[in-house]
């Protein structure tokens, strides 16, 4: 068998990449448009960082996993194409802000139609709105000069975190496969199926029709941050009555239906999916006439933005109203730990809230680029993920450390906005005697031991925690 998987990306690159490991028998390309990112993927330095790609890469490739730009040839030859393709919200027209722009499938669906000279399975692998493997047919099928050539569609959504995206692909919790309830969709289910079967046990491999499939990605990843938002919303309450959000989380996690994960108080969400899928969803209710559903699940989005401004905000005020010409450091710029993704990573957000207050900012992040900082802080909403966006130039209010202790030389405040493991062990006390005075700590992650920053003479702002003694004076 051989599988093409269009999009080298994130999804693309770690899915390809454990398929080739797990089955030796399956010749495996992943291909792309973006010659730099193929060249990157053939390179000793991938072009995204996730624990333990390189190893399984390595082990692979040359062998049974390749990466081309050779898009027509490998679509042409495959038997199985996954599509992971940019499934960005629209930048603009009908929709805009919300609905998912699916110019990029559309075009992959195209350039399959017209070099495919045999039947394909075509396995959706991008996240898309539910309905979308309908108008995908019509694509294919319209646009194959063949009729002998058939398309069958399966959505086969990927459910993999970043940062532990090997752990994810290798054990997953569940891998499903959603297909036409007709003979030759059930047969494309057990060709897809015989594939994850290689390592997968089959009670993990569920199955489900089409339109489950597609709307199964976008309610888990709406359930996910529902439970991120719900908690942040605690937070405020928290500070408001001097409750402990931590407290709050492990008493209501302890509880079996509730469960503990997913209700770490956070400065925000952040990442290339979930403020995504949501307006996705959001606007899939609104055209389907389901306004009250619809104001729902955009609630959680709303939440998140609060979340992110309360948090600048706590920032001006405790700093006597005037971060303007001030130092602050931001410790991580990742939207989580392990990773160098940036995308709608909340400290995006926080970063222009604190610049236009007229704030210099010093930032470190042990695995993102200044350039990609410098990107991300002059990008427009929404316009991240499309690949045709332009270069960004210097931002003169921002500058980059090599490390932490660079950072926050000489700052007033240091603020902690990713839950990168080795910020918990800085030495705090060398850091506090180079910042200035009073210096202020704002854990947006809750990592820190506040206590002991205390005692050496920091003020400490931790989410969703009682507030520190100096701030409650400033609120008073
Ligand atoms: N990032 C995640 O953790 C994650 C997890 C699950 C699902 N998803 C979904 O998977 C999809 C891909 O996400 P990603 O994070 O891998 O995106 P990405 O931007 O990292 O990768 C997409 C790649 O597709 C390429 N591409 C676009 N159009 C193409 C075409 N016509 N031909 C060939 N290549 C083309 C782009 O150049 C890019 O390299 C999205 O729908 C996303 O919502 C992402
Ligand atoms: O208790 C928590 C858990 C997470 N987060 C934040 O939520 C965001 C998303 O985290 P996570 O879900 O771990 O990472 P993603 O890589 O965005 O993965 C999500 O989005 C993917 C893309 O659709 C899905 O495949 C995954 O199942 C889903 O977890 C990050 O900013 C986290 O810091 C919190 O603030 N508090």
């Amino acid at each position: 068998m051989k599988i093409a998987c269009i999009g080298a990306g994130y999804v693309g690159g770690p899915t390809m990449a454990m398929i080739a490991k797990m089955c030796p028998d399956i010749t495996v390309v992943v291909v792309d448009i973006n010659a730099a990112r193929i060249k990157a993927w053939n390179s000793d330095t991938l072009p995204i960082y996730e624990p333990g790609l390189d190893e399984v890469v390595q082990s692979c490739r040359g062998k049974n996993l390749f990466f081309s730009t050779e898009v027509h040839k490998h679509v042409g030859e495959a038997d199985v194409i996954f599509v992971s393709v940019n499934t960005p919200t629209k930048t603009r027209g009908v929709g805009a802000g919300k609905a998912a722009d699916l110019t990029y499938w559309e075009g992959a669906a195209r350039m399959i139609a017209a070099v495919s000279k045999t039947s394909k399975i075509v396995v959706e692998k991008s996240t898309v709105p539910v309905k979308t493997a309908e108008a995908i047919e019509k694509v294919l099928r319209r646009n194959c000069a063949d009729p002998d050539v058939q398309f069958e569609i399966l959505s086969n959504p990927e459910f993999l975190a970043e940062g532990t995206a090997m752990e994810d692909l290798k054990n997953p919790d569940r891998v499903l496969i959603g297909g036409k309830e007709t003979p030759a969709g059930q047969r494309a289910i057990g060709v897809l199926k015989s594939v994850y079967q290689h390592w997968i046990p089959e009670e993990r491999i569920l199955t489900a029709n089409l339109w489950s499939a597609e709307l199964s990605k976008l309610t888990a990843n709406a359930m996910l941050a529902q439970r991120i938002s719900s908690i942040n919303s605690i937070s405020a309450l928290c500070e408001a009555t001097g409750a402990d959000v931590q407290q709050v989380a492990h008493s209501i996690g302890t509880d079996s239906r509730i469960g503990g994960k997913f209700l770490n108080a956070s400065v925000g969400f952040g990442g290339s999916c979930f403020q995504k899928d949501i307006l996705n969803l959001v606007y899939i209710c609104e055209t389907q006439g389901l306004k009250q559903v619809a104001e729902y699940w955009h609630s959680v989005v709303t939440i998140n933005d609060y979340q992110k401004q309360r948090f600048v905000e706590r920032i001006i005020e405790a700093m006597f109203n005037t971060i303007s010409g001030k130092k602050i450091a931001v410790l991580g710029f990742a939207f989580k730990k392990d990773t160098g993704d940036t995308r709608e990573t909340p400290a995006i957000d926080v970063c222009k809230g604190l610049m236009a207050d007229g704030a210099k900012l010093c930032i470190y992040d042990p695995k993102v680029t200044e350039a990609q900082i410098n990107q991300d802080l002059v990008t427009p909403k929404f316009e991240w993920d499309h690949p045709t966006r332009k270069e960004a130039g210097k931002n003169e209010a921002i500058t980059c450390a090599a490390d932490a202790y660079d950072a926050c030389d000489g700052a007033h405040a240091l603020t902690v906005l990713t839950e990168w493991d080795e910020f918990k062990t800085l030495d705090f006390q060398r850091i506090y005697e180079k910042m200035m005075k009073p210096a202020f700590v704002f854990d947006g992650r809750n990592i820190l031991d506040h206590e002991a920053l205390r005692e050496m003479g920091f003020i400490v702002f931790a989410l969703g925690k009682p507030l520190d003694p100096f701030m409650q004076k400033q609120y008073s």
